[in-house]
């Protein structure tokens, strides 16, 4: 059975004739990474305002792990989920540790069990130890931000939502953030409902996308299948600009070396810059395109494991986008 079910959800505010999310139904599994997408005023977080029951729905029905959303107090639901938004929401009077310990303490939990938790959730985020005693006026937003994934993870949630919660952060420090997410995400298998109005964060991050117009879902599918076939214009025209690199955003190194030859070992090469197996392709073609347009080696753990050219980049892509187009 999946995970979340949710049956005609629909939500109109007061004094509002248009839903503001209208009759939508989905289903995700346990574990899934989706990422809601879509235009502001779409609906996106009034749709997850009702999971957590931040809002009553209006209409519908929401199963979460099987139990009707309604039939427990929302105090208590919203404990066993995780919640992180853009304005990190911390307590600017609260120290880290406090902050962090906040749900732990709700729930009941020994001293000494919150103490270990807190360690070990200021690793899990990569952020010093020493933090715990400052407050958060004292640490950068992309830190304050971090505090934030801690407090949500703290009591171990199935379920996490996450509502533009990069959305205030340079892009660099946006990236760190999104890559982190994703190593805690493969390592806790939690299930993720992430906002945001950012295609390239949702290409990046989701394993599938719920796209949303107008209170509506107009498609719900894995990043590369709404890029192969996108369902509308408006799906379209929301994902084609800078198409191209949006698809190498998509496939790493390692994907174009399978399709050259991986493992064929190179003569020294006295390139400065090198390339890793991670890296995205669209990293590699700016790269490859900084290097005035010179092949690159590939380096896996000291050794050469083969070269990107800008040949190769671009018969991935046709091969790519003959595939998406079949
Ligand atoms: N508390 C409220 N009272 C009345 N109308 C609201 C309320 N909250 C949201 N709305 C309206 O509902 C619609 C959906 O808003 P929502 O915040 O869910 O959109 P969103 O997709 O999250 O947008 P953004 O990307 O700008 O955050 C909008 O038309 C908004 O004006």
């Amino acid at each position: 059975m999946a995970f979340i079910i949710a049956d005609r959800l629909t939500k109109t505010f007061p004094g509002e004739t248009r839903p503001a999310v209208d009759q939508v139904s989905f289903e995700i599994k346990k574990g899934e990474f989706v990422v809601l997408l879509g235009p502001s005023g779409c609906g996106k977080t009034t749709l997850l305002k009702m999971i957590n029951r931040l809002y009553e729905p209006t209409e519908g029905r929401l199963l979460i792990d099987g139990v009707d959303a309604r039939s427990m107090p929302a105090t208590e639901l919203r404990r066993r989920i995780g919640y992180v938004i853009q304005q990190t929401g911390l307590f600017p009077h609260l120290r880290i540790e406090q902050n962090i310990a906040v749900v732990p303490q709700l729930l009941k939990w020994d001293r000494a069990r919150i103490e270990a938790r807190i360690d070990e959730l200021l690793d899990l985020v990569e952020l010093p130890r020493a933090y715990r005693k400052r407050y958060p006026r004292q640490l950068s937003g992309g830190e304050q931000q971090r505090v934030g994934l801690a407090r949500a993870l703290a009591a171990d949630p199935s379920l996490m939502l996450m509502d533009e919660p990069f959305g205030a952060l340079d892009a660099i420090t946006r990236a760190r953030l999104q890559d982190e997410l994703l190593r805690i995400q493969q390592r806790l298998h939690k299930t993720i409902l992430f906002v945001t109005h950012d295609v390239d964060e949702a290409l990046r991050l989701a394993d599938r996308l719920l796209i949303m117009r107008a209170g509506h879902i107009v498609q719900f599918d894995t990043p590369l299948a709404v890029l192969a076939a996108p369902a509308d214009d408006f799906v379209r025209d929301l994902l084609s600009t800078d198409d191209v690199l949006r698809r190498l955003s998509l496939l790493t190194v390692a994907d174009a070396l399978a399709d050259n030859g991986a493992g064929k070992r190179l003569a020294e090469n006295d390139a400065q810059e090198t390339l890793q197996p991670g890296d995205t392709l669209r990293e590699a073609l700016i790269r490859v395109l900084r290097a005035g347009g010179q092949a690159l080696p590939v380096v896996a753990n000291g050794q050469n494991v083969g070269e990107i050219s800008p040949d190769t980049i671009a018969s991935v892509l046709t091969r790519t986008t003959h595939a998406l187009s079949d």
